[in-house]
């Protein structure tokens, strides 16, 4: 990395590549945090705010912020539980990048319990999670289970003959299924994290971000519903919408009502299908592009 970050600069650790990187430059851009990254450079000041991304492992940043050389940043909930003995402030689940950690064993096996998997041999990224997983198992048992680290690719091990199960990242199961690999159990559920260093000397950056990725998260969770009704249907209609605080309910001149709400984007549908029930029509969603509650 170049050394011309600017010494009283907030810093900023963004994953530089992988499955964080996209979602979390869209939820920068949407909270208004303008930057521009030259091609294979690993920092980029800011345009508006005293601060510098830096372009980091997702892996590494818990360490980097624990250590204070950057302020606050995003990883996953898994990296952090990984590196449970490093200090950092979790501000805020981003909901993204959503997944969970699974021990995984190939089909052919059949293995239907965990505990047919202690003693054996396993290979992960996350050394420390799968250590506190098989270690009561172990002593249970009175077996030693083999861990191994690999820093990518863990769904090859088994075809490989490194190991006899995995301890991987599952999403949509593509990978585990194209590998021969079935989940036998599930160790974590994880999604994108914002940390902070609870010592950073840039509080009023990092409060800013904070509040400004919280208002652009809120605004991508919910959708604005506005529909008219008559007055004989409000109080129903507004209890199926009872917004975030309250719904706002204006009076339209042919005596009806134009109400709008917040609700939640994973209810809309079902939200509509009630308003529509209940006699309420013109019924819009709109999309936010940002909010500040
Ligand atoms: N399939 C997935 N779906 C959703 N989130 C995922 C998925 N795979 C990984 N993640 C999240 O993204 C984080 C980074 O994983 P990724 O596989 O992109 O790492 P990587 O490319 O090896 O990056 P690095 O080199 O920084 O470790 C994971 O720790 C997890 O929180
Ligand atoms: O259930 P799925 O939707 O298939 O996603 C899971 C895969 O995604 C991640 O790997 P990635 O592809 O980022 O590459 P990596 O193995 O190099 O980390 C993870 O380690 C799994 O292998």
């Amino acid at each position: 990395m170049e050394s011309t970050i600017p010494a009283d600069h907030c810093k900023f650790a963004v994953p530089k590549k992988g499955r964080l990187y996209d979602q979390v430059t869209d939820m920068l851009k949407g909270a208004g945090v303008q930057y521009h990254r030259e091609p294979r450079l690993d920092i980029a000041l800011c345009k508006d705010l005293a601060m510098t991304m830096v372009f980091l492992p997702a892996s590494d940043i818990p360490k980097y912020i624990a250590e204070g050389n950057v302020d606050i940043g995003v990883t996953g909930i898994d990296i952090v539980e990984e590196n449970g003995d490093l200090e950092v402030q979790r501000v805020m689940d981003l909901g993204f990048g959503k997944c969970r950690l699974c021990v995984q064993a190939p089909v052919v096996k059949g293995v239907k319990d965990v505990r047919e998997l202690a003693g054996k041999r396993i290979v992960t990224s996350f050394p420390n999670l799968t250590k506190k997983f098989f270690d009561p198992l172990d002593e249970e048992l009175g077996v030693k289970t083999s861990i191994r680290f690999v820093s990518g690719s863990v769904e090859a091990a088994c075809g490989l003959g490194l190991a006899d199960a995995v301890v991987d990242l599952v999403e949509t199961g593509t990978t585990m299924k194209a590998a021969g690999l079935e989940i036998v159990q599930s160790i974590l559920t994880t999604e994108a994290i914002l940390i902070a260093n609870p010592q950073s000397t840039h509080k009023n950056i990092v409060d800013l971000l904070k509040h400004r990725i919280e208002g652009y998260i809120t605004s991508k969770k919910f959708v604005m519903v506005s529909y008219n009704c008559s007055p004989e249907i409000l109080a129903k209609v507004t209890e199926i919408t009872p917004g975030k605080r309250a719904p706002t309910i204006t009076q339209l001149t042919d005596g009806g009502h134009a109400v709008s709400s917040l609700v939640k984007k994973a209810d809309v549908a079902k939200v509509m299908d009630e308003l529509h029930l209940a006699g309420a029509r013109d019924i819009l969603v709109l999309e936010l592009s940002n909010s500040r509650m």
